[in-house]
């Protein structure tokens, strides 16, 4: 019999990847494995409006459709996993935390189970702590006030969701499935998050359970030949145009429209960006519709800077270029991730809100201005690239992410 690895990711454009790229790796590095990818078509018209303050409730909305999707797959998944052991040796079964759904059947199958996190250590650690936060009374009684949380810095954002919420609830019973699970994967590497993975590693986010094999093996991402490709979630933020002007700098913006465009006309640049903008920048700026190839841009060496929404995806692209970055997050983790980026390892700048939510034109040309030419970006430069050099050596031969990567494959060939 074949010994078979499935992957099961969530269709979300920064899960798909991620999950994908995984299993090129593997099959890279030990290509006996057979590996098989179980993907959903994700719903289409899912309505995502254009401020920072919807986009936060449509994300929501949509967190909550991720989990659904697997949950109406349970039999499919069922048959299928059930199907494939008559002629295969499942070795292992690896889900995103949004398939959550299909934990129960593997394991009922005797399948061992893994997840894959598709987000940074410091998440993994907010996540599995989930449950012990929950049951503190404080923040029973200070809701929406900052956490404190084993391995990151202090105060860090609360989850933005209420905790009585159906999505709260969902987040709860994974992280619990996660703690029972055959071990976490999760896309980061050790010199990036020392603090936060030997948290985990240590227990002391799982205060009092049994804490599941963790196994860093990232930066785990596409390469500059294969990211040409489409995504349909976005948001406008036609206003923030003037900071980008103001800044002086020369710039590549990729515009999203809203995906109610479907619905309506097609919008033009020109409706969406400040009057003129395109006119008046002509001659320093590229404003590009939808869509741009991330990696290869992020590789081209006159890329000073990256304005970046902080999917963890696109945080590891530009660690792995070598580009310093401008942390400006919209919905999901991405505010941790800031925090993150900013205060543990010092490889972006902030962009703050103002009391509206809103971030100003004002804050962002401040902060391409800092990055570009102040003191403190040209620190936080310098040390984007020995992480990315770290990157590279965690990666290589007795590197630890290599090192994380044989370690799991080994326990899948013994099982
Ligand atoms: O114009 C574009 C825009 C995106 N990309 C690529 O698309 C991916 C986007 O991934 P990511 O940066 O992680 O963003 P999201 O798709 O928003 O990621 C979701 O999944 C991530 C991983 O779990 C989370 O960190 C985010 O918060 C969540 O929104 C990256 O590989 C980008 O290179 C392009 O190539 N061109």
């Amino acid at each position: 019999m074949k010994d078979a690895i499935v992957l099961y990711p969530s269709p979300g454009m920064g899960h798909l990847i991620s999950m994908v790229e995984l299993a090129k790796l593997i099959l890279t590095h030990h290509p006996t494995f057979s590996m098989t990818l179980i993907i959903h078509t994700p719903p289409s018209n899912q309505t995502v409006e254009t401020s920072q303050q919807i986009a936060t409730t449509t994300a929501k909305y949509i967190a909550t459709l991720e989990f659904e999707l697997p949950r109406l797959h349970i039999p499919s998944v069922h048959r299928f996993l059930q199907t494939l052991s008559e002629t295969s040796k499942v070795k292992a079964f690896v889900i995103d935390f949004f398939c959550d759904a299909a934990f129960q059947v593997s394991t009922n199958l005797n399948i061992p189970t893994y997840y894959y996190f598709t987000t940074s250590g410091g998440g993994l650690s907010h996540f599995l702590y989930l449950p012990t936060l929950h049951r503190n009374p404080d923040s029973e009684s200070n809701p929406g006030q900052p956490v404190s949380v084993p391995g990151l810095p202090p105060d860090i954002p609360p989850p933005a969701q209420d905790r009585t919420s159906e999505i709260s609830k969902k987040f709860l019973e994974t992280s619990t499935h996660m703690a029972e699970s055959s071990g976490v994967v999760v896309n980061t590497f050790e010199l990036l998050e020392s603090r936060a993975l030997r948290a985990i590693m240590d227990g002391l986010c799982l205060p009092g359970k049994r804490t599941p094999p963790v196994f860093p093996v990232g930066p785990v991402i596409s390469t500059a030949e294969n990211s040409d490709k489409e995504d349909e979630n976005g948001y406008s933020v036609g206003r923030n145009g003037y900071g980008l002007e103001n800044s002086g700098h020369r710039f590549l913006w990729v515009v999203r429209d809203s995906p109610n465009e479907e619905k309506e006309k097609e919008k033009g640049l020109d409706e969406i960006l400040p009057e003129g903008f395109i006119k008046r920048t002509r001659n320093r700026g590229l404003v590009v519709k939808r869509w741009a190839p991330q990696v290869a841009v992020l590789s081209h060496d006159s890329v000073g800077g990256f304005v970046t929404h902080c999917g963890w995806n696109s945080v590891l692209e530009a660690i792995c270029a070598g580009v310093p970055m401008v942390a400006w997050p919209l919905y999901a983790e991405q505010r941790l991730n800031r925090v993150l980026l900013v205060e543990e390892m010092k490889l972006a700048l902030p962009v703050d809100e103002s009391e509206d939510g809103f971030v100003s034109s004002a804050e962002l040309e401040k902060r391409v201005r800092e990055l570009m030419e102040s003191e403190r970006g040209r620190e936080v430069r310098e040390r984007v690239k020995l992480m990315r050099d770290g990157a590279k050596a965690a990666m290589d031969a007795g590197g630890s992410s290599l090192a994380a990567l044989t370690e799991l494959t080994q326990l899948w060939k013994q099982s």
